[in-house]
């Protein structure tokens, strides 16, 4: 054990510092006393070791063996590391100043504002969101005509993301065997334009954040033991949810550099249960291989469960139990059996929002705060409904991580002109702001702008400064020389005047505020509101931040709307996707949408360990409930202007009937009936097909992808889930159903049986219908009658 920094302060401390294991279990109290080798925790939700985390710094500190500055923790969420740093703060008695409490984002654009000119960038580099990924993406698929051979932008962005959490380039991918479709040939281009692009510009995307620190601190040992020596502990929660770059990122710090040189002490926490993010790269064998990847390691299991009462437990339990081959955990809670958990079945999705408003006033009613309560869905659209029914209901909510501040219009514009500012290099802010407002500045006098900044080797607002070398009309060539003025005069005035004074003024100069301020628009009186918002919180930034500079502040702009958005604060329901709900809890939770294609998302239905990662999601938002939980469906729902009859979520089977207070039933409102046991979906089969990922994955063996199920079809008798539809929704049912036999459709008109597979609940009949069309149904529930 390390007595540093102080021995005299660590003798004085300890007294104190025992005071931070009260009230702990016994392995929790274990996990933050031990020492002097790498700490994996790994348990079910809810069990403390969030908390475990917490006390575990605070009594670093408390003990005197580190300073705040000493300790890093990684959190998922902006919000979660927020919320640790008071909660340390407060078990030490007052805020510990300088502790490196925040997501890997954050951490990372730390570092890389202090070193990234060891990798080539200026100070001042722009963090582009994904939004702005996307545009330039755009430009370059154009560029290339790659649009022709089928690569979107969307694909695009979606794979270079995947490859970069995996620390790939475009070189690698390249030299990738396989990779030889005119799709990856086209993706290969883009992604190294779009490389090229960014450091053109000197911005960086969300994923270079990770990449390039982890670049940097392999490419320069010096600055990686310089972060060794400054770290004395590493802490991650939620490690279950991280990536290949962000355990490169956790093993450049924790490992030496060489034998015997100095590296943090790491202690990681996670639940293979919750893990969510696959989709995003995560990867689970970093939790299942941490004792191989770091020698020595104590691993620290936690049963008790402290949050939920026991009925909410149990329905956990049960739904997580359904996922195939992983380490039962026997979690369990004292906080007695609880209520039942209330289900609600609306005929629509209004019907069922207006479930949810009753029953949050009832619960309101009952003494509960609006604060207390969470409504969870599974994609934002479900929020229209909900929304519109709260308003009406009168209870007071907030989305949190919707639509965010920093993603409106002219937000964005205001920042783009911060960024010309501070980085000018970068072509996207500069073009965003050339003719907002309007100036005259059309496409062919940008193509003009951007031509001669080229030719002349300069930066575009350095080129507005030029403007008349252009040769346009004397107007326009004003307005540029104005617009590159005002820029100029900015970024020579942030050498010695204050920040907000400084922003103001540009802001005022160029016109923003007073375009919006006299535009008949009733919506732009808003937007100028969100320009003084703006405004205000780089106020408030800078009376927090000493010596905060430009940079800095936009740096966390971008970080805070890359990831979750403010609290709920007082007074308000949080409303929330599953996904921005883990870590969190609440004394009541609504779980919405429980219906095939929601949750599980139809999405899921396709990818290998697809179900398995929806039902994971299914109980991250379970075990967020601490004493109420309502689970509600609608039997019918609109979606891009299709209204289509909705089955129930065959997660709601999963938990046993009689955990459940059934307010009403799908088949009350003319739904489809929950299956209940022994029902269709019920088949592990499938789940072995569905779920070989997870499985394999948790045995520790190297995950299958696509290519490992070729032609995946089930066996006969079995179907796949993804092949339920709503024809399939139970109307009648024939007796005795032969091959050979025509029967007639609700929706598919008539047809002749061609095959029939399987007995009972699960016959499927193969029927060519006399449209031409050859579908498989389930003969118990699909609407048909013999013709
Ligand atoms: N020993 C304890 N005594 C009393 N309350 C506890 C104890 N341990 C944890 N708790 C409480 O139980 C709740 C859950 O703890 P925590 O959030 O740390 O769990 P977790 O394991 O991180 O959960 P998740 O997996 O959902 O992130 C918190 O309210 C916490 O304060
Ligand atoms: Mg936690």
């Amino acid at each position: 054990m390390s007595s540093n920094p102080s021995s005299a302060r660590a003798a004085s401390a300890v007294p104190d510092a025992d005071r931070l294991v009260v009230g702990l279990n016994p392995q929790q109290r274990e996990a933050v006393l031990h020492r002097g080798s790498p700490l994996l925790i790994v348990a079910g939700a809810g069990s403390g070791k969030t908390r475990v985390l917490t006390h575990r710094i605070a009594h670093l500190i408390a003990t005197g063996e580190a300073w705040p500055s000493q300790i890093l923790a990684i959190t998922f969420t902006n919000k979660a590391a927020n919320e640790m740093r008071e909660r340390v703060g407060a078990l030490l008695g007052g805020v510990a100043e300088g502790m490196w409490i925040s997501t890997f984002h954050s951490a990372c654009v730390r570092i890389l504002r202090r070193e990234i000119a060891e990798l080539g960038y200026r100070s001042g580099f722009t963090i582009y969101d994904t939004h702005d990924s996307r545009t330039l993406l755009k430009r370059i698929i154009k560029e290339h005509h790659a649009d022709a051979d089928g690569l979107t932008p969307a694909a695009a962005q979606h794979r270079i993301s995947q490859l970069k959490n995996e620390l790939r380039d475009a070189d690698d991918l390249a030299r990738a065997e396989g990779a030889h479709s005119p799709a990856d040939a086209a993706l290969v281009d883009v992604f190294r334009d779009y490389d090229w692009a960014l450091q053109h510009a000197n911005a960086l995307d969300f994923d270079d954040i990770l990449v390039q620190t982890v670049h940097l601190l392999e490419a320069f040992p010096e600055v990686r033991r310089r972060y060794q020596r400054r770290f004395r502990h590493v802490l991650v929660d939620e490690y279950q949810d991280t990536n290949h770059a962000q355990y490169e990122l956790i093993r450049l710090l924790a490992t030496p550099a060489e034998e015997g040189g100095p590296a943090p002490e790491l202690t990681v926490v996670g639940d293979s249960d919750q893990s969510i993010y696959a989709f995003r790269g995560a990867d689970l064998r970093n939790i299942t291989h941490f004792d191989e990847d770091f020698p020595g390691t104590r691993m620290i299991l936690l049963e008790q469960n402290y949050r939920s009462t026991q009925r909410i437990l149990s329905a956990a339990n049960a739904v997580i139990g359904h996922n195939f081959d992983r380490a039962d955990k026997n979690l369990w809670s004292a906080l007695g059996d609880g209520d039942r958990i209330t289900v609600y079945a609306g005929y629509s999705a209004h019907d069922e929002a207006q479930f949810v408003a009753d029953e949050i006033r009832r619960l309101h009613r009952e003494g509960l705060g609006w604060s207390d309560i969470a409504v969870f869905y599974r994609t934002n659209a479900q929020t229209r409904a909900l929304e519109e029914i709260l308003v009406r209901a009168g209870v007071p909510y907030r989305l949190i991580g919707g639509t965010r501040f920093y993603d409106r219009a002219e937000v964005k514009d205001a920042l783009a002109y911060l960024i010309a500012v501070v980085n000018p290099a970068d072509d996207l802010a500069v073009r965003r702001i050339l003719n907002v407002p309007r100036r005259g500045i059309g496409p062919t006098t940008e193509q003009r702008l951007v031509t001669f900044a080229a030719r002349e080797g300069i930066d575009l607002p350095a080129a507005l400064v030029r403007a008349e070398e252009i040769g346009l009309g004397p107007k326009v060539t004003g307005a540029m020389t104005a617009l590159g003025g005002a820029l100029a005069d900015a970024r020579a005035a942030l050498a010695d005047q204050p920040l907000d004074g400084v922003v103001a003024d540009l802001l005022d100069r160029v016109g923003l505020v007073r375009a919006l301020r006299e535009s008949q628009d009733p919506q732009d009186e808003a937007r100028a509101e969100n320009l003084d918002e703006l405004l205000a919180q780089l106020v408030d930034y800078t009376e927090r931040e000493a010596d905060a500079t430009l940079a800095d502040f936009l740096a966390d702009v971008q970080l805070t709307a890359a990831a979750d958005e403010l609290d709920a604060g007082q007074g308000a329901v949080s409303l929330m996707t599953l996904h921005t709900a883990k870590g969190l809890e609440y004394p009541a939770v609504f779980i919405t949408g429980l219906e095939e294609g929601l949750l599980p998302h139809r999405m899921s239905l396709d990818e290998v360990g697809g179900i398995a990662e929806e039902r994971r999601l299914f109980y991250v938002g379970i075990t967020r409930a601490q004493r109420h939980l309502a689970l509600s469906m609608a039997v019918s729902r609109t979606a891009y202007g299709q209204t289509n009859d909705q089955i129930p979520s065959r997660f709601l089977d999963e938990i046993p009937e009689d955990l459940l207070d059934w307010r009403q039933r799908p088949e009350e409102v003319g739904g489809v009936r929950a299956l209940g046991r022994g029902g269709r979906w019920r088949d592990a089969e499938d789940d072995v097909r569905h779920d070989g990922r997870g499985r394999r994955a948790l045995a520790g063996g190297a995950r299958p992808t696509h290519a490992d199920h070729p032609g995946r079809r089930p066996a006969s008798g079995h179907r796949w889930a993804n092949e339920i539809t709503t024809a399939d929704i139970p109307r009648g049912q024939v007796a005795d159903l032969a091959e050979g036999d025509r029967i007639r459709h609700g929706s598919f008109g008539e047809g002749i049986v061609l095959q029939l597979t399987g007995r009972g609940a699960k016959q499927v009949a193969t029927v060519r219908f006399d449209s031409g069309a050859r579908k498989k149904l389930v003969v118990a529930v699909a609407p048909i009658e013999r013709a």
